[in-house]
């Protein structure tokens, strides 16, 4: 049996002069859980439509379960969950699931599915009554209906507020310990961190970064340094900071405000602390969205691997 659920293989999409994907190869075994980082306009959705077969790559190939996209969709092994997705607004939801269900051949498992994704008290609720989480958990219905193996996600929680994000993640959790291999883009970085064992990161329509989600923080991992101080103290404290500095470190200082940024402060923060004048020290490690901000700002972003 093929191991792979998602391959996309050299591929490449141009609209008019943009290019929207530029030469990704990514593999995602069944089982996995993996995170689509990237800034706006960084391909996700075109990547994810071209491994669904909704759009066609100029060059490359993309195969679900080892065969053609299509082919997996018409066997209910792919749920999905687009941006693009709308339901008709003036249905009722328990009317659409019933139909979908029954259109899918899965009739049987409606009751299941209903209670898995805490719908039961919206199926007599029309959709354009639906507020912004309780949409989402009724297109998770949809995506889950004909128990597919893979579930593919496009920012799925987005607009939603902390609780109903809270809240949807708890419902994944349950499909990802079924054992689904689950993909999905996202801008929420804690989502990932939270969520996904692998995170690839997409900039310029290319992977810069793939690998387990806390080898992609640790890939930029440094120490941020803040502290106030006052403006006529600063030439005497930078002398004093020449020695805890390393060579790597950048100090920025301006309006008296200090922030250095380095692989290991620890000095340079027993320096801080030890003069007078300064206030408001704090040294806290990188995060997920630091390593974003670098893997994605930095102009032709080399290929990282965790
Ligand atoms: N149908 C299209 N026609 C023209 N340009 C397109 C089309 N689809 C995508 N693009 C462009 O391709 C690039 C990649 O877009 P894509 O939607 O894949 O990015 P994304 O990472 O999903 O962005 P977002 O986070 O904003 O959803 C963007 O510059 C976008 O404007």
């Amino acid at each position: 049996m093929d191991t792979t659920a998602l391959a996309l293989s050299g591929v490449t999409k141009s609209f008019g002069d943009t290019k929207a994907v530029a030469g990704i190869d990514i593999a995602i075994k069944r089982g996995e859980i993996v995170a689509l980082l990237g800034p706006n306009g960084s391909g996700k959705t075109t990547s994810l439509d071209i491994a669904l077969g909704l759009t066609s790559p100029d060059s490359g190939s993309a195969k679900l379960f080892g065969a053609d996209p299509i082919a997996a969709i018409n066997r209910n092994l792919v749920g999905v969950m687009l941006q693009a997705n709308s339901l008709p607004t003036d249905d009722r939801v328990g009317r659409i699931i019933t139909l979908l269900a029954r259109i899918a051949g899965a009739s049987g498992t409606v009751d299941s599915l209903v209670k898995r994704t805490e719908i039961d008290g919206l199926l007599t609720r029309h959709v354009a009554q639906l507020s912004g989480g309780e949409l989402q958990r009724v297109r998770l219905a949809i995506a889950l209906i004909g128990d597919p193996e893979l579930l593919i996600l496009d920012e799925p929680t987005a607009g939603m507020d902390p609780n109903a994000r809270r809240n949807f993640w708890r419902l994944m959790r349950r499909e990802a310990d079924a054992g689904r291999t689950i993909i999905f883009a996202t801008h929420q970085l804690n989502e990932a961190e939270m969520f996904a064992p692998r995170t690839i990161v997409l900039s310029h329509g290319s992977v810069v970064a793939d690998g387990p989600t806390a080898e992609v923080r640790g890939l930029t991992a440094s120490q941020h340094l803040t502290a106030l101080i006052d403006e006529e103290n600063w030439p005497t404290l930078h002398d004093q900071l020449a020695d805890a500095l390393a060579e790597d470190d950048s100090v920025d200082f301006a309006r008296g405000q200090l922030a250095i940024t380095g692989a290991d402060l620890k000095d340079v923060a027993i320096a801080v602390l030890s003069s007078p004048d300064t206030h408001a020290v704090e040294l806290r490690n990188s995060t997920l969205d630091d390593s974003f901000e670098m893997l994605t700002t930095t102009p032709d972003a080399e290929r990282v691997t965790a």
